[in-house]
């Protein structure tokens, strides 16, 4: 199993180019099953969950071809209907499937994701929506057996927001019969950017960036390119390590019209930045400053910062408090911090951090994907040598953490 050695206390300086962002490659190239035109994707990260989804794609017949961030699928010869759980196991994106199969193909199997290390993370919205769109859905062996000759378009009210639920029934709705009304729909820059692709295959979509999506059924849809947006947690992660070891650091590739409130917390801790079109240069001198906050759908504080941003307040220079709402367990990262020489304690959903002017490298294991980033962060503010273990959490989401680290300064290898 990979494991990360970092010797820590070096500053960060020079340039980081930020990769297409996992959270809307993944329903992106789903999208490819309502189509069986030519889906010409670029700037898909180089990940785990990538392959892990073209793997489940390709078993189901969809042509995939890759060459290195550029994929190209074609969904014209589709022979299975069916998500195993071998695959859906690993990556809980692999439900979003279950919309684009059922409207196209009437017809879907596909099996529950369940929990993960950080909640139990429930579709039962998915599966509402569905319902009322007029699909059969029964969960037999763990599976989800949906069938419906033809969606017909309905208003749905999800119970809560819900990401990959909005996307889920996005994609649903662009081939149902008639009109589909979202309502609380999820905001979030990712959803935009699959709902923009989805219009230039063909689809009717009012609303786009707002909770309230109106999407008017049609009969097919058609090939299209489509560049996958720059990764906001990626770049905020950069922004993060850069609070916690100091230096000058600029992201390349960056969308900074898609951030939410985690910038200005980071502004707040004490980084100076410089936001261009494309690129945000960060320096910072010094100790950071404490910051608090509840984590909240979008544009509010993203739960998928929270642990980036708990590395950086174990050393700020006073306590602060962070309160998780998205997700119950969360907070796996606070035990292995505390095992640097952080001051973190929880009480429920919210965790109580006292800020301390050292921390001491250590062996540590990474529970889940930012968990794994945060540890990271920690290890290289850290005196010594930290390992971090079990990286294949990182893999998922990060592209070559370890190599972009390094070109800027980082001491960080990667050991087999
Ligand atoms: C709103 C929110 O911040 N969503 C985050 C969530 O998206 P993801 O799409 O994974 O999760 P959802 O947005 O669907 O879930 C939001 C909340 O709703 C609950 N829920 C969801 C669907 C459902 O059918 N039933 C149900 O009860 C979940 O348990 C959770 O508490 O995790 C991703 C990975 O960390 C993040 O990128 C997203 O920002
Ligand atoms: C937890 C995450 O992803 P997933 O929903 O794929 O588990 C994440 O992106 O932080």
């Amino acid at each position: 199993m990979d494991k990360l050695q970092i010797n820590g206390g070096k500053r960060l300086n020079g340039d980081i180019p930020v990769s297409g962002a996992k959270n809307a490659a993944l329903p992106i190239l789903c999208a490819g099953l309502l189509t069986g035109g030519d889906l010409e994707l670029s700037n898909v990260p180089r990940l785990h969950d990538v392959r892990t989804i073209l793997k489940l794609l390709e078993q189901t017949g969809l042509k995939v071809t890759q060459d290195d961030e550029r994929v190209t699928l074609n969904g014209a010869n589709i022979t299975s209907l069916e998500a195993p759980y071998e695959l859906v196991k690993t990556m809980r994106a692999s439900i979003l499937v279950l919309g684009p199969l059922l409207a196209r193909f009437g017809e879907a199997k596909v099996s529950l994701p369940g929990g993960c290390a950080i909640g139990s993370r429930p579709v039962d919205q998915h599966i509402k929506g569905l319902r009322q769109m007029g699909a059969e859905i029964t969960i037999e062996g763990g599976y989800i057996y949906a069938k419906c000759a033809k969606l017909k378009g309905a208003r749905i009210l999800t119970d809560m927001i819900t990401v990959t639920g909005t996307e889920n029934l996005l994609m649903a709705a662009t081939l149902a019969e008639g009109e589909t009304v979202l309502e609380n729909a999820a905001r979030e820059p990712e959803v935009t950017d699959l709902a923009n692709l989805l219009v230039s295959m063909g689809a009717k979509i009012e609303g786009i960036g707002t909770d309230r999506l109106v999407i008017q059924g049609v009969e097919s849809l058609h090939g299209a390119k489509h560049a996958v947006i720059s990764d906001r947690i990626e770049a905020a992660t950069f922004l993060c390590a850069v609070a916690a070891t100091g230096g000058d650091i600029v992201l390349r590739n960056t969308r900074t019209d898609i951030f939410d409130v985690a910038l200005d917390k980071l502004r707040e801790i004490g980084l100076q930045l410089d936001v261009g079109t494309d690129t945000i240069r960060a320096r910072m001198d010094g100790r950071p400053h404490p910051v608090s906050f509840r984590t909240t759908e979008y544009p509010g504080f993203p739960t998928d910062m929270q642990a980036q941003f708990m590395a950086v307040n174990i050393l700020a220079d006073g306590s602060s408090r962070v309160t998780e709402t998205i997700f119950e367990n969360r907070f796996m990262h606070v035990q292995e911090m505390n095992r640097l020489g952080a001051q973190i304690s929880t009480e429920g959903n919210t965790a109580f951090i006292k800020g301390v002017d050292r921390l001491v490298g250590a062996p540590v294991m990474a529970t889940d994907l930012r968990a794994s980033a945060s540890l990271v962060i920690a290890g290289m503010a850290a005196e010594g040598t930290t390992i971090v273990d079990r990286i294949y959490h990182l893999d998922r989401g990060y592209d070559r953490m370890e190599v972009k680290l390094s070109a800027v300064g980082a001491d960080i290898v990667r050991i087999k």
